[in-house]
């Protein structure tokens, strides 16, 4: 039995959680899963209770899920050297074959099988299962200080969103499945484009129109030159952050896609520290949630979170 203070607890959570539940019922909510939130077996265990949890009080969770750190170790362990540039892994056709081994296979299954231990019904796809994500090959730009143009640079198989399959994810949570996404594209000739889990993320909230898109990272948010966590930014203010150099690497397809996805009609986005255990319930279901927030509503200044 719960001791008195425990008791009080739990009840002060569950009336706290109440509005959200009567906001979030029925609606859908992307969460991008990175691979380093998926630090150890405990953190992904409260993430699939967490989304378990979502699912059974009616709102429609789906994941779409990175694995960055996860290719990496392969890439490694078969001497198979790689780069970053821009937050894109610089992606050949050997680089291409480890990343849909690792993101298709092991990752996704992971989550999916987890989920599926706690009571849910997850279902795990990649963007080439019933077309579910086509893409095109992405071309990066690099604006560098000093230089008047932009260059732009080839990154291999590194693709963009150019249509996500909205019927057959909306057929899926009528059905009472949680799709689980693995971030790789298709493209019109049946290629395969490995695809920042950011981006995926991002264009799947805005097709699905999704009330809410929550990206997990290792990361308290995004912050500035003094560490700072900042939120309620400005398309403007990111610019800024982004030429000054305050963003940079993996940060930089995070924090556009949130800004296109709220632009794009997603209610708001968040960018979420995942290494908190239930770092997607606190965001949910009470007033403590902290981190990014991106909405169409600017506050009128850069502020850090409280
Ligand atoms: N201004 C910034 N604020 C916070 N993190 C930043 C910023 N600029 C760059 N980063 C980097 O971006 C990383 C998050 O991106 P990434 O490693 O790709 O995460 P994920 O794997 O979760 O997608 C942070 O760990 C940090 O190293
Ligand atoms: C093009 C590109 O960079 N693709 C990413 C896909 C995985 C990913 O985005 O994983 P995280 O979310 O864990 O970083 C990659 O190859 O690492």
């Amino acid at each position: 039995m719960l001791n008195r203070d425990a008791a009080t607890q739990v009840s002060m959570i569950l009336t706290e959680a109440l509005p959200y539940i009567q906001r979030f019922t029925g609606k859908t909510i992307v969460i991008k899963y990175g691979g380093n939130a998926m630090e150890s077996e405990e953190l992904q265990a409260s993430f699939a209770k967490d989304i378990v949890l979502m699912k059974t009080v009616g709102i429609n969770p789906v994941v779409v899920h990175g694995g960055g750190p996860q290719i990496g170790e392969l890439l490694k362990r078969l001497n198979i050297a790689s780069e970053f540039i821009e937050g894109m892994r610089v992606t050949d056709s050997a680089t291409m074959d480890v990343v849909e081994m690792v993101l298709g296979g092991q990752v996704n299954k992971n989550i999916v099988n987890l989920i599926n231990q706690h009571g849910g019904q997850a279902l795990g796809l990649t963007g080439k299962d019933a077309n579910l994500i086509r893409a095109r090959k992405l071309k990066v730009t690099r604006r560098t200080p000093g230089m008047d143009k932009p260059e732009i640079i080839d990154v291999g198989q590194v693709g963009e969103v150019s249509e996500v399959n909205v019927k057959l994810i909306n057929r899926l949570i009528s059905d009472d499945y949680i799709p689980v996404i693995a971030p790789i594209g298709v493209g019109d000739d049946g290629a395969s484009y490995n695809i920042n889990a950011d981006l995926v993320a991002g264009k799947v909230a805005e097709a699905l129109g999704a009330e809410k898109l929550m990206l997990l990272t290792n990361i308290a948010g995004l912050m500035n030159k003094e560490g700072k966590v900042l939120t309620g930014l400005t398309t403007a203010q990111v610019d800024e952050l982004i030429a000054d150099g305050t963003i940079y690497g993996g940060m930089l397809p995070k924090i556009r896609c949130a800004l296109d996805a709220v632009q794009g009609g997603v209610g708001s986005a968040i960018i979420v520290d995942g290494r908190v255990p239930n770092a997607v319930l606190l965001e949910v279901f009470t007033d403590t949630g902290v981190g990014t927030l991106i909405t169409n509503q600017p506050l009128e200044e850069l502020h850090a979170a409280e």
